[in-house]
């Protein structure tokens, strides 16, 4: 599903890798946690699967797609089997739940009555059925949360990448929304999240990946987050 073979990143203006000789294959349907101190290179990594950057060196490919070699016209159907959830929900401020998840929809041409269909369907999955016509800011973190991560699934992305999604959450938030990310999962989404939250990581046992520096200095099948941490 994703695999990076030696991937180097040097940003421009960075003397420093931000990535360095990183190789690691995630397959389909696993669940993955990105660990690291800040700066460790977490984001570059996950902007390098959106195709946000490209590798200064080594190859990257995800799903079907060879990122390297990608053409600048095919990065968006890439996209769209890629969904995003971010620490900051990043929802439209000025549509409800509803219109916020089609919206998504909207964008990549979906027939309006396939939006009407799946939109209620999503929103019952990550329990925010009751809460369709509220505006953003009538809604708890977790709630935004949760409409972020139904408008990210919606479309049924073969993988969902989500960058610290609890960051901004308080500790039982933050389990409600891991209990939906592992529902997704279970649903055959492969989830890559990058995440800071020693709990989270030591209370579900999944891979780690750990980045220092831009390298990967473990990457263990049932991980904490680290020992004396
Ligand atoms: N656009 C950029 N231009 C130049 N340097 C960058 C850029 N983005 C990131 N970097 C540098 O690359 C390194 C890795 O940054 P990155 O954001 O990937 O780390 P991170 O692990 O996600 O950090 P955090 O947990 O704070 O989000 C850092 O040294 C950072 O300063």
């Amino acid at each position: 599903m994703i695999r990076l073979e030696q991937v180097s990143k040097v940003y421009k203006t960075s003397t420093r890798p931000a990535l360095e000789n990183v190789s690691v294959q995630v397959d389909k349907g696993e669940f993955v946690f990105l660990i690291g101190a800040s700066g460790s290179g977490k984001s570059t990594f996950l902007r390098l699967l959106l195709r946000e950057e490209v590798p200064s060196k080594g190859r990257v490919y995800v799903a079907n797609f060879d990122l390297t070699r990608m053409a600048r016209r095919r990065v968006p159907r890439l996209r769209q089997s890629i969904g995003c959830v971010f620490q900051d929900f990043r929802l439209l401020a000025n549509k409800t739940v509803a219109e916020n998840v089609a919206f998504a929809l909207e964008v990549i041409g979906k027939p309006r009555h396939t939006i009407r269909k799946v939109v209620p369907e999503v929103l019952e999955l990550v329990g925010l059925e009751g809460k369709a016509g509220r505006m953003p800011h009538e809604l708890s973190g977790g709630e935004q949360q949760r409409v972020a991560i139904a408008r990210a699934f919606v479309n049924r992305p073969l993988m969902l990448l989500a960058d610290e999604p609890t960051g901004n959450l308080d500790p039982d938030t933050s389990q409600d929304i891991m209990l939906l990310l592992e529902r997704i999962n279970r649903t055959g989404t492969t989830v890559l999240m990058a995440t800071h939250d020693h709990s989270i990581v030591d209370s579900m046992r999944r891979r780690v990946v750990e980045l220092d520096l831009g390298r990967v200095v473990r990457d263990d099948a049932r991980g904490v987050y680290g020992v004396g941490r």
